[in-house]
């Protein structure tokens, strides 16, 4: 009998053992599967993964449509024309935004999301959030205002941790040039190869300590780094000048006078820096010793010299583009109140004669692309008291407004809704190397804004604004037009009615 128990229970042990496994197992199913389902909800106030989006004004690559977008696992999968139709798979939801215009989410590639070491100036959880809020689908965050600043594969790392579901759009990550890395390539290949879209440097002193301005010298030597990877340099393209002319005109209103700042910082500097950089960029053509190394000059706000650099060199081939960002083609030297610092920022607003020429210029497609160059502080640091133009820091809060700031001025230009999504969305993508995004196209990700270009709103107290710090925005107190009405990250309805997803699920986006 003995015998028998000992040879039975290991069996029954077994057999036991078994149906409790498959037991726990099953149960740990039935609670993981809705679970599993809310996390997936929780990335989107919407609950379909295969819809359709129609609307009569489509904007799509060969033109405005009166059409319809079919919507799978996060992507486009067919775009059709005619109002209220489906394809084939005719069962699928159907959201209609009637007279709504359909656009391609927003990519701002310029924005300094300031985490870690910064979150109280801004950081990821709050500059996503105000991103998905106007319409911006995708940022690319810049390497420097966060501490450390992001000048290697490690500290790239600490951003990548920080950014961990903050995020409610997508966020590619620029690397920072400084003269510590230029010095040594296997740094910045480090960078490059954990996955930075390209480099960032400065011409001049940039405000924060751990990131150094660098020379051409410096410069050359990224580019030749960057050359290999097909990467490009972004710069901030100011040299500083030092004139009598100008140090007379500076002492003469006071700090407090916004003319005084604009002299300090006149378009000479910017000339300066661009005529160093095309000098270098006739090395990056087809056959050139940096053929595959591009330049990028951020926010030019000289619609003079500046850009007659550019087109020249545009003209004999050299791999160059430009942007501009819309505060400058917004406002105007002139009407820039004394003492109010949420309108510095460098280069600074210029006169309104070159206002019109920039907008001359973006409309001609010699700027290749819009960003925000969004670069708050905290308001103590803006001396919004003090009002010193001299001492406050430079930097405009706009992330948010990009989409109204751009239209709302803009059409008065005649800006067409084809032309605004060029500049905000294909161009950048392009800029950025991220192909899969920027147009409503079969097989991009649908990233997707739907706004109203004719409603017009006060961007007063009232409004929600989502920055970290609403009262530093130079548009606080604007009439503006276009409002956002949705938002689509990755098919995931990311922003509704003033209303965000419950989670956030935005992804890092990494170069290979
Ligand atoms: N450090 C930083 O964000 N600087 C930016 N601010 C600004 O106004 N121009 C810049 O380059
Ligand atoms: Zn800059
Ligand atoms: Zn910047």
């Amino acid at each position: 009998m003995e015998k028998f128990v000992w040879r039975v229970l290991p069996l029954l042990t077994f057999f036991v053992s078994f149906i409790v496994f498959f037991y726990l197992q099953d149960s740990y199913r039935a609670q993981l599967h809705p679970l599993v389902k809310l996390t997936q909800n929780k990335c989107s106030l919407l609950h379909h993964r295969h819809f359709w989006i129609t609307s009569k004004r489509i904007v799509t690559p060969q033109g405005i449509i009166s059409g319809s977008v079919e919507i799978k696992e996060g992507k486009i999968i067919s775009v059709i024309e005619g109002y209220g139709k489906q394809g084939n798979s005719k069962h699928e939801e159907v959201i209609d935004y009637g007279d709504a215009v359909v656009m391609p989410g927003l990519i701002d590639v310029h924005v300094h999301l300031d985490e870690p070491g910064r979150t109280a100036w801004e950081g990821f959880d709050t500059g996503t959030r105000a991103a998905a809020a106007g319409g911006v689908t995708t940022v690319v965050d810049m390497p420097l205002n966060n501490h450390p600043t992001t000048v290697s594969k490690e500290t790239l790392k600490l951003k990548l941790e920080a950014a961990e579901n903050r995020i409610y759009v997508d966020v590619g990550f620029w690397g920072g040039l400084i003269p510590e890395n230029a010095l040594n390539s296997s740094i910045l290949e480090g960078l490059l190869s954990a996955g930075v879209l390209g480099l960032k440097s400065f011409m001049c002193p940039s405000g924060i300590s751990d990131f150094p301005m660098t020379t051409i010298h410096h410069i050359k030597e990224g580019l030749s780094v960057l050359a290999k990877y097909r990467r490009p340099l972004y710069v901030h393209s100011e040299i500083q000048q030092h004139s009598k002319k100008h140090l007379e005109l500076t002492d003469k209103g006071g700090p407090r006078t916004y003319l005084t700042y604009l002299h300090t910082r006149p378009p000479s500097w910017e000339e300066a820096a661009i005529k160093e950089l095309v000098g270098v960029t006739k090395d990056t053509r087809i056959g050139g010793p940096l053929e595959g190394a591009h330049v990028h000059i951020a926010h030019l706000s000289d619609s003079s010299a500046s850009l007659d650099l550019i087109k020249e060199a545009k003209s004999r081939g050299d791999s160059i583009s430009v942007e501009t960002c819309p505060h400058y083609l917004a406002f105007s030297a002139e009407e820039i109140p004394n003492g109010d610092t949420r309108f510095k920022c460098s280069p600074p607003i210029r006169d309104a004669y070159n206002k019109g020429k920039l907008w001359k210029a973006v409309l001609e497609g010699h700027i290749d692309l819009l960003s925000s160059d969004h670069s708050p502080t905290l308001p103590q640091l803006k001396l919004l008291e003090e009002g010193d133009f001299l001492k406050a820091w430079g930097g405009i809060s706009s992330l948010q407004f990009d989409l109204p700031v751009t239209w709302s001025y803009g059409k008065k230009h005649g800006l067409t809704l084809e032309q605004l999504s060029l500049l905000w969305s294909k161009k950048p993508a392009t800029f950025a190397g991220i192909e899969s995004k920027g147009s409503i196209a079969v097989g991009n990700h649908a990233d997707i804004v739907v706004w109203k270009p004719e409603v017009e709103f006060e961007l007063n107290e009232h409004y929600p604004v989502f920055l970290k710090h609403p009262s530093l925005s130079a548009y606080m107190g604007r009439r503006l037009s276009g409002k956002v009405l949705e938002t689509f990250v990755r098919g995931n309805l990311v922003f509704k009615k003033g209303k965000h997803a419950p989670a956030a699920c935005g992804v890092p986006i990494l170069a290979k």
